[in-house]
């Protein structure tokens, strides 16, 4: 059977390319605010706030900041958190702690007592860190700004027990609204170190694909034009109102679908008819690890409304009733207990919050008004298999 793949893990999201084209100058960027701390450690609190849209590259310039800073230094530590993951302080502070190889307890403990422990390890251990905290704003959502803040002037803290600054700050969000929610003195105490990503052109994303190919497929498996197809969809576009144009994160996704579609046909290389397809079935704005993350029955949930969509495929909108009857048949498919009426309304708020279903309310019709629900951006198909396999992941079955 012909081959299409070098190294297939060079196109997974988790993967940190030897090249990052068009993110240099942002790199040069961390490294130069990062200087005085890696030179001397502990001379300085620096705080950077890194912006851009979904995809634009932030976390993983941020992560190969990481890699260059355990090569310079062998006393600074990069620590990477997933605020998504992470959503108050405390779990922060001990997702902190698992990676700095510092215990510090599961339960028991309020978040100050947290924090007073783990810096009086860290002074113990005479360790220093730069801690990036990913998608910020989820912290300050879920916790509010003062959870934030609290990181945010740790200079007093180390100040007032007389310690060393010990952490460095790399705050990566899409946007700085996070920033106005805190108060004078955490924003003052933050300053004004911003580095912006811009959504990537149709050019940039195609030199991104190129890059990325090199490690990943081999030579012979692709056309140069195969990447300027898929850049052309993914690139943005003045034209185009569509405001997932720019994510790399999506033409990498397309790439690995259309090689994947390329393997399983047994075809030598990748055609133009498995990028179509591969076009076809990638998700856009919905992420897969931001599925997972979801509560087991609001998955089920959504898997319900997305086969009510699938059954129901003349109209746009399905009413509430129906994803909830979907519901109850997928629950004693999998052998679970339903969720009561109301938790199912608190699963919709949250999916519509997220982004992952549009929802409408009707006045039509006899029966009052009832609540539609729809997904107009995402392949159906695509979502129900993605949703599926994590779901009997979960329930092992
Ligand atoms: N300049 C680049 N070169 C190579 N790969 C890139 C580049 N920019 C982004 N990528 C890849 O695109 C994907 C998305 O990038 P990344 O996760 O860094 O985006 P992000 O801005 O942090 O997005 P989000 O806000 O959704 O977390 C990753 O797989 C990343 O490796």
């Amino acid at each position: 059977m012909p081959r299409i793949f070098r190294n297939e893990a060079a196109l997974t999201p988790e993967y940190i390319p030897g090249k990052l084209p068009h993110r240099e100058e942002q790199l040069k960027q961390l490294e130069t605010y990062f200087s005085g701390f890696l030179e001397e450690p502990g001379s300085m609190y620096p705080k950077v706030v890194l912006i851009g849209r979904p995809g634009s590259g932030k976390t993983v310039t941020s992560r190969k900041f990481g890699n260059y800073v355990i090569k310079s230094s062998n006393r600074v530590r990069y620590v990477h958190v997933s605020c998504f993951l992470n959503r108050t302080l405390s779990s922060v502070l001990k997702d902190v702690g698992v990676q700095l190889n510092i215990a510090i307890p599961k339960r028991g403990f309020s978040t100050e007592e947290l924090l007073k422990m783990l810096l009086d390890m860290i002074k113990e251990k005479d360790a220093y860190a730069i801690v990036a905290l990913d998608d910020v704003f989820h912290l300050v959502n879920n916790s509010g700004p003062h959870a934030l803040g609290t990181l945010i002037r740790l200079g007093e803290e180390y100040v007032s027990r007389g310690d060393r600054y010990r952490f460095g700050l790399i705050l990566i969000s899409q946007d700085l609204t996070f920033r106005d929610q805190l108060d004078r003195s955490s924003q003052s105490a933050l300053g004004n170190a911003v580095i912006k990503f811009e959504p990537y052109t149709k050019d940039q994303i195609f030199e991104i694909l190129l890059t990325r190919a090199q490690e990943a497929l081999l030579d012979g498996a692709y056309d140069e034009e195969i990447l300027e197809m898929i850049a052309d969809v993914a690139g943005i576009d003045e034209n185009s109102m569509d405001d997932h144009r720019g994510d790399a994160r999506y033409a990498i996704d397309i790439l690995w679908r259309a090689s994947k579609l390329a393997e399983m046909k047994g075809s030598e290389r990748i055609l133009p008819e498995h990028v179509r397809e591969a076009i076809k079935n990638t998700l856009r704005g919905i992420r897969s690890d931001e599925l997972r993350m979801l509560p087991l029955h609001e998955k089920i949930f959504l898997l319900a409304i997305v086969k009510s969509l699938t059954k129901n495929p003349n109209s746009p909108y399905i009413p509430f009733g129906l994803a909830e009857d979907e519901y109850q048949v997928l629950c004693e498919q999998y052998g679970e207990e339903p969720r009561k009426h109301t938790q199912l309304w608190e699963y919709l708020k949250d999916l519509n919050t997220k982004g992952f279903v549009e929802t409408r309310t009707s006045s039509k019709g006899m029966r009052g008004r009832t609540t539609l629900i729809s997904i107009p951006s995402e392949p159906l198909v695509t979502l129900e298999e993605e949703l599926r396999k994590i779901i009997e992941g979960e329930l092992g079955t």
